[in-house]
This record gives C-alpha cells, sequence and structure tokens, in this order.
C-alpha cells in the first residue's frame, strides 16, 4: 500500500524518481477507502481449483476485496457439480446492474475452436462490452485475453504448430509503469494454450502497450492505452500441479501430450516440479489491485466509473 508522506519530505521526490509510489497528503485526505467489488467470471472447467487460485492473489494485500463469482451459462458444467454453481455463482442478468471495481475474466481450454465456435461466444461478447463500462479495470486471463483482443481491438489468433506448455523465461518490456513495479528484469511465468498474438501487430497498435515478453511465448502483459484493460496471455495463477494436472489429463485421453517445457527436474515427469512463479503472480496481481483498480476506481460505485480515470504514475 502506498506511504503517505508530507509532500516536502525529501525522501517523496526521491521515491518517487525511483517509481515508487508515493501518496501525497493532499491526494490521502481526499482518499475514502471501502472494500473493493471484484467479480470473477470463470470459464475454467477446474472451477474451484481456478477459484482457488484467484483467491489466493487477491488475498495477498491489505485490501479488504469483496468477491462475487460469474457464470457464463446455466447449463450445468461438465466438471463442477449443480450445487456448488447454484450455491457460489451468480447470472449475467443478476449483476449486469451493477458496477464493479475490478473484473477477472479466466482462460478457458477452446484454442483449438474458432472463437464464433464457441457455445457462449454472444455471451462473452456482451460481458466484455459491458465491463467497458461497469468495471473500473478488466484483467483477461490467457483464453480471455485473446477473445477480448480479439472482440475490442480485431486483433486475430492464429494457432501454434504445437500447444506451448510449461514455463517460460520473460522480460519487462518497460521501466517505470506501476503494473511492472518490483518486477526483476526477468521472470517466469507457465503458458498453457494453442493460439498466439502477433508480437508486431501488438506493438503496432495504437491503443494497446507490449509491457513484459517471452522469445517463447511472446507477448505476455499487454495493457490498454486507458490503462483499463489488462490482456494476460499466460497463467501466472497457476499452483505447482496444475500443468502437470493438464499433461495426465491430455496422457490420460490418448492425447500423447509433451512433457510441460521448463517445469520437471531434467525433464522427468516422475519428479516433482519446480514452481518459480509464484512471487511474480502475487505481485503482478497486487500490483493490478492496487495500481489499476484501488487507486482508480471512485468511491461511490454507483455513478459514472469511467469518467475522470486519473493518469497512472
Ligand atoms: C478440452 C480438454 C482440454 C479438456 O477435456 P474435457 O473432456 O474436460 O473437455 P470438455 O469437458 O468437453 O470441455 C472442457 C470445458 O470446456 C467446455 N466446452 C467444450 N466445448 C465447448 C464449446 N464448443 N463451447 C463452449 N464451451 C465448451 C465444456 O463445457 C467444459 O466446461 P465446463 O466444465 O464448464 O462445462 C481436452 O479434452 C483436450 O482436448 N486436451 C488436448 C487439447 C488441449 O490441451 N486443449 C486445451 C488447449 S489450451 C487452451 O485451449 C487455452 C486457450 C488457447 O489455447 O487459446
Ligand atoms: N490451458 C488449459 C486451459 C486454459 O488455458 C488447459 O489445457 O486445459
Amino acid at each position: 500500500m502506498p506511504v503517505k508522506v508530507p509532500d516536502s519530505l525529501p525522501a517523496s521526490a526521491i521515491l518517487r524518481g525511483e517509481n515508487i509510489f508515493v501518496m501525497s497528503e493532499s491526494r490521502a485526505l481526499a482518499q475514502h477507502i471501502r472494500p473493493l467489488k471484484v467479480l470473477i467470471l470463470n470459464l475454467m472447467p477446474n472451477k474451484i481449483e481456478t477459484e482457488t487460485q484467484l483467491l489466493r492473489l487477491l488475498a495477498n494485500t491489505p485490501l479488504q476485496v469483496d468477491v462475487e463469482l460469474l457464470k457464463i451459462h446455466n447449463r450445468p458444467s461438465r466438471h463442477t457439480s449443480c450445487d456448488h454453481m447454484n450455491a457460489f455463482y451468480r447470472e449475467f442478468e443478476a449483476v449486469r446492474g451493477n458496477n464493479y471495481d475490478g473484473l477477472i475474466i479466466t482462460g478457458a481450454p477452446l484454442g483449438d475452436l474458432e472463437f464464433e465456435e464457441v457455445a457462449y461466444w454472444d455471451e462473452i461478447r456482451t460481458i466484455i462490452d459491458w465491463s467497458q463500462q461497469h468495471a473500473t479495470s478488466v484483467l483477461f486471463l490467457c483464453w480471455a485475453a485473446h477473445a477480448a483482443l480479439y472482440h475490442l481491438y480485431d486483433i486475430k489468433r492464429y494457432l501454434r504448430d504445437e500447444k506451448i506448455s510449461g514455463v517460460f523465461r520473460h522480460q519487462r518490456v518497460h521501466q517505470h509503469v506501476p503494473l511492472l513495479r518490483g518486477f526483476d528484469d526477468e521472470f517466469w511465468v507457465p503458458h498453457s494454450r494453442y493460439a498466439q498474438v502477433s508480437l508486431d501487430r501488438l506493438k503496432a497498435h495504437p491503443e494497446l502497450a507490449v509491457l513484459a515478453e517471452s522469445d517463447q511465448a511472446g507477448a505476455y502483459l499487454v495493457v490498454s492505452r486507458d490503462n483499463r484493460n489488462l490482456f494476460v496471455t499466460g497463467h501466472p495463477e497457476y499452483t505447482r500441479t496444475t500443468l502437470q494436472d493438464e499433461y495426465r489429463r491430455d496422457l490420460a485421453a490418448g492425447l500423447s501430450p509433451k512433457v510441460p517445457d521448463n517445469y520437471y527436474p531434467d525433464d522427468d515427469p516422475t519428479k516433482t516440479p519446480h514452481a518459480r512463479w509464484q512471487a511474480h503472480g502475487a505481485l503482478l496481481v497486487s500490483n493490478w489491485l492496487n495500481y489499476y483498480v484501488y487507486q482508480q476506481t471512485p468511491f461511490d460505485l454507483s455513478g459514472d466509473i469511467r469518467a475522470g480515470l486519473m493518469e497512472i504514475e
């Protein structure tokens, strides 16, 4: 959380010069504090695991975050009980009149389908459009990132020759960007997808900025120039064994998956996998929640939450 110090304190200018967020007394006096409202649209088949992964990261801040879970349709989920869905998930019609400080849309194992072949493609487009007026900031993960880049910016993805699955080295592209505060020059992130979006297309788009990338995985963190939409093409929320669960799932289905890259010691799937992205995942979500949600969102959520977003220092 930001430190509040007198504007005239020398450390204030020094820390700002180091891209460390220091809240001025004047701004602190004007700041009201309330719980944040975050909505999670969970498209993953392993919904309970995904809920746990995201809540673990959202809980890693001193902020109180009220989380609501959203389902995309009323058809029974193949991998999550109706009891669970009915007990904990809301329908879109029940939330569309609300505003939220943050929205997270998860990945989905639909990369080998054309977007138009996804049964809920119309619903997803409706929710993406809705989010642009009803959420201060939206974090799109993996499949959702590709879907939103296509729907909002007409950036088409293509399918890789084979699924990328593993943990890959990434570099930050920008220096003084709040989302990257505290990042190392290099860090590791899991990826698990078929789809890819051209790095050059993203870098050339006037409304987007690529903040982090990987030689093997391509663009990883992409933000809209107005800092309202964050596209994350990997899975920083994954736990140590999520890639292993997918690998074993596909082995059992007779799909001959590749051993995830850079994951098992000696690439030996009988050994316990390394987990070297969890600090990154915690920092990424904490930075998003702080600088793109909490510092941006109006105290009164009932008004127009899209107006007057402050330039993120
Ligand atoms: C599809 C998977 C990954 C999982 O196997 P399952 O038997 O669980 O498949 P499934 O239950 O039929 O589908 C999993 C979930 O997707 C939903 N689903 C399936 N087909 C759908 C469609 N046309 N429209 C909307 N939702 C659909 C199901 O309802 C279910 O969600 P509910 O439980 O809520 O009902 C596997 O069979 C497989 O094909 N693995 C090898 C290929 C692979 O790895 N695919 C994923 C690539 S990674 C990826 O796609 C990421 C995105 C990207 O690549 O861009
Ligand atoms: N990569 C996941 C889907 C979400 O990215 C899977 O293989 O099931």
